[in-house]
């Protein structure tokens, strides 16, 4: 058959909205073994590496997949906790709370769930879960605050695909970005303050974002320009002055050039320039992973401290904090509004027993 219907569907059972929120996925070990195919699905996704499919195929397989594994995996190994990964840890915490918080406004009405855009829980697998249970109604709220074609881009296709095998389709509502939402740019400004409040200020703030290829903001792609709208609306809440933080970008990978300033770059420069101590802050990352917790807590600190600097704190990421659940909680209900599902099953299924319907 084609297209997959739902098997476990009867009248009898109640109409449900689902909130799907989704981050990008990490592997299920830190380990060379577990590496190698998270990798393999992350980095052969056209969206994330926009080269000639043959040429990257043999680049991947023949190049990257045979060394990146092993070193990837020694990274994941410094910050795996004994629940899993960082960004796995997270990402579960954040949706029970989100759904802890929908249950006390709707209810059972609404069914909260996370997905990995690799790796697992899949996409698909966990839409499939929600339409077993009633969801008739899907939002998906992938957690990057900034849109780039490489993340949230990627993520609708991996709904979309999900959806093209499908013989009955949910409403379908996504949420592309929230970079300027007031309710973040007030929780990551708050998140600083409290951070400033218990440990006092560094000469600089630096506002360091994972990287693109410049390539992909030649091409049209908003995410630069989000990243920077980002950082003035945080620095205007907290009152900063243009000399008092610095946007950054870190993470690059492959030999073409990514958005700069490099966030690297810039703390091996920024002590001979006069500024001895600094914080960093990731705002583009709505939880802790690999990326903030190994490259900015720790890689990036010695190339600082190697320059000159005399202190260096990474800010974490807004996590599980309540400030960031009632951000996101405010997010889905302003996306649910005007949805409302039918839960009158005992009348509709005495309805579809008389027009005949078998389920
Ligand atoms: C926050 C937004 C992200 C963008 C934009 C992004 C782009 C991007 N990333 C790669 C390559 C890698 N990224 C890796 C890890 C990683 N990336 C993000 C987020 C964005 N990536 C997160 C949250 C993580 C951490 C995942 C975790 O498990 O903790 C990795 C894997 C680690 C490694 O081997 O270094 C790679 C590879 C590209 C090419 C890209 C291009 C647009
Ligand atoms: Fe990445
Ligand atoms: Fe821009």
């Amino acid at each position: 058959m084609k297209y997959a219907g739902n098997p476990g569907f009867s009248h009898q059972q109640a109409d449900k909205i689902g909130v799907l929120v989704t981050n990008l996925g990490t592997p299920n070990a830190p380990t060379k073994g577990a590496l190698q195919p998270y990798l393999k699905e992350f980095l052969s996704d056209p969206r994330v590496v926009e080269v000639p499919r043959l040429l990257w195929w043999f680049i991947l397989n023949g190049v990257i997949l045979r060394f990146r594994p092993k070193r990837s995996a020694q990274a994941y190994a410094t910050v795996w906790s004994e629940q899993g990964s960082p960004l796995m840890v997270h990402t579960k915490a954040q949706a029970e709370a989100l759904s802890t918080r929908c249950e006390e406004t709707f209810g059972d009405k609404v069914i909260v769930d996370y997905a990995m855009r690799y790796g697992q829980p899949a996409i698909s697998d966990v839409i499939e879960n929600m339409l077993s249970k009633g969801v008739r109604k899907l939002l998906v709220l992938p957690l990057y605050p900034q849109y780039s074609g490489s993340t949230v881009g990627s993520t609708f296709d991996a709904v979309a695909q999900d959806f093209k095998q499908r013989r009955w389709l949910p409403d379908l509502r996504f949420v592309s970005h929230y970079h300027d939402r007031p309710g973040y740019i007030q929780a990551m400004a708050d998140s600083i303050q409290r951070y400033w409040d218990t440990n006092g200020r560094a000469d600089k703030l630096i506002m360091s974002y994972h990287g693109i290829p410049k390539r992909y903001l030649m091409n049209g792609d908003p995410y630069h320009c989000e990243c920077l709208k980002t950082s003035r609306l945080i620095a205007e809440a907290l009152d900063l002055g243009p000399d008092e933080y610095m946007t950054t970008f870190q993470s690059r990978f492959g030999r073409e050039e990514w958005l700069k300033p490099y966030t690297d770059e810039t703390l091996k420069a920024l002590p001979a320039k006069g500024v001895k101590s600094v914080q960093v802050v990731c705002p583009g990352f709505s939880a802790d992973c690999l990326e903030t917790i190994e490259e900015i807590g720790e890689e990036n600190r010695e190339y600082f401290m190697h320059a000159g600097g005399e202190r260096y704190e990474y800010i974490p990421a807004l996590n599980s904090e309540p400030g960031h659940i009632s951000m996101l909680f405010d997010m889905v209900q302003e996306n649910l509004h005007g949805w409302q599902v039918d839960s009158d099953v005992e009348l509709r299924a005495k309805l579809a027993k008389q027009h005949g319907c078998p389920r």
